[in-house]
């Protein structure tokens, strides 16, 4: 019907269509959803007909997982492998920044630091020996008004010292909500972004980024990772809608590309990953326990395998007929991470049943990526 009429006659077409018992049906709240998204340009009929044709493919995750991970070889120095940092941890949360950052070590990079306020270093340090933990981040409650100004250049100032070195900063996990923190941690993705460094924001960096979208607005090099949560405000923020589960992949991909090139992974029963261009589900394995902690392991996963893909792609003959070298390395990152994750919960879950918890996940992370891609 819409597509004999032409988009020309669109309100004729709604107008009619109300009038009928077909109004109600989801097939027509789907098309109006559509219609309503796409704005009054000129091309609407071409919008319109891309959308429809937006199709979400399962991902080939095993082929890129295989595909992107470096070959252990003896010839390698430390830090090859992958360098990352995590900027995250406050009073209230210590277990998500350090899910993410041994995530990463376990994944097979070779170092992993964490960047968290002076009350959660001791703690984060006290889990393990394995992660650099600088305590840089000052909460409001320790900083005088008239000081702020002098802490904050201190604190980017101890960051960019390390900046450079850093393949992939994971921005959020358990950073807390505190407005003088989030500023801190505004000017150091502004930085992030000078250097070319990836990012991943999660967590409450996802906050701060749904108040502030400019810090990510037309930066390719950023992955969103939001969970059902964060995926709402995030919509509500950018689209001015509903998130809406009977049009999810048209949604997500409107949201990236409204927000401009960013890469997002909507987390879920299916994780899906759009970078405005294409949208791409992965389903395989999972688990069907929910703790608290899985989306930390799967920012430390996505900023690992993001690294490995961009360092693939690099490397990549340009004369080859791999297709997966022509891909978006953010896109390969989510994929990747999210099958690792997902493998890795699905395996914990054999053994743990109902009692399964983050760290018995973050266990498997070694053995589900040797069944995929032996050493
Ligand atoms: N062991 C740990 O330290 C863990 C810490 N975590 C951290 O906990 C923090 C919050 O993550 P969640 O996954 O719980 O985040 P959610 O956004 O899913 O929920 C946070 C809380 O905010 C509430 N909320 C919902 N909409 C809101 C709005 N518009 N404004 C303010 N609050 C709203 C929710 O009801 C919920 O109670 C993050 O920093 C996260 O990284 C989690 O990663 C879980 C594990
Ligand atoms: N219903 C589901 N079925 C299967 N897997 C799921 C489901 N929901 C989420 N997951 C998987 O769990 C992982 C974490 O997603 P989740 O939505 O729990 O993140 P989160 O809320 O940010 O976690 P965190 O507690 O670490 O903050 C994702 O990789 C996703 O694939
Ligand atoms: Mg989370």
């Amino acid at each position: 019907m819409l597509m004999k009429h032409g988009m020309n006659s669109r309100f004729a077409f709604l107008d009619y269509a109300k009038s009928c018992t077909w109004a109600s049906s989801p097939v027509f709240r789907r098309q109006q959803f559509l219609i309503r998204s796409l704005g009054s340009c000129s091309d609407q009929q071409t919008k319109y007909n891309k959308m429809q044709a937006t199709k979400s493919l399962e991902a080939d995750a095993e082929n890129i997982l295989r595909t992107i991970t470096p070959c252990l070889d003896l010839s390698r120095h430390k830090g090859q492998a992958g360098k990352i940092a995590v900027i995250g941890g406050c009073r209230e949360y210590t277990g998500a920044p350090y899910f993410s950052a041994i995530s990463a070590l376990k994944i097979g990079a070779d170092l992993s630091h964490v960047f968290c306020t002076k009350d959660a270093a001791p703690v984060i340090k006290s889990y393990s020996p394995e992660l650099i933990v600088h305590p840089v981040l000052e909460e409001s409650y320790s900083v005088r008004d008239e000081d702020k100004r002098s802490i904050s250049s201190k604190v980017l100032a101890e960051v960019d010292k390390w900046m450079e070195r850093f393949d992939c900063l994971v921005i959020g996990p358990g950073l807390g909500r505190d407005p003088f923190l989030l500023d801190c941690v505004s000017e150091i993705i502004r930085h992030a972004r000078q250097t070319n460094i990836p990012i991943v924001i999660d967590g409450d960096g996802l906050f701060l980024v749904t108040n502030t979208l400019d810090l990510v607005s037309g930066y390719a090099l950023a992955v969103l990772t939001p969970n059902v949560n964060e995926y709402k405000r995030l919509v509500q923020k950018v689209l001015s809608c509903e998130a809406d589960d009977r049009v999810a992949h048209e949604q997500l991909q409107s949201l990236a590309k409204q927000i401009g090139s960013v890469t997002i992974l909507r987390k879920g029963k299916s994780d899906l990953v759009s970078d405005g261009e294409t949208v791409t589900s992965v389903s395989i394995y999972g688990s069907p326990r929910r703790c608290g902690g899985q989306g930390d392991i799967l920012s430390g996963s996505v900023a690992v395998f993001l690294s490995w893909a961009r360092q693939h792609i690099l490397a990549a003959d340009p004369n080859s007929n791999s297709s997966i070298s022509t891909k978006n390395p953010t896109v390969l990152g989510c994929i990747a991470g999210s099958a690792l994750m997902r493998k890795a919960a699905s395996l914990a879950f054999v053994s743990k049943k109902r009692s399964t918890l983050t760290g018995d996940i973050i266990e498997c992370l070694g053995r589900s990526l040797e069944d995929i891609c032996p050493a």
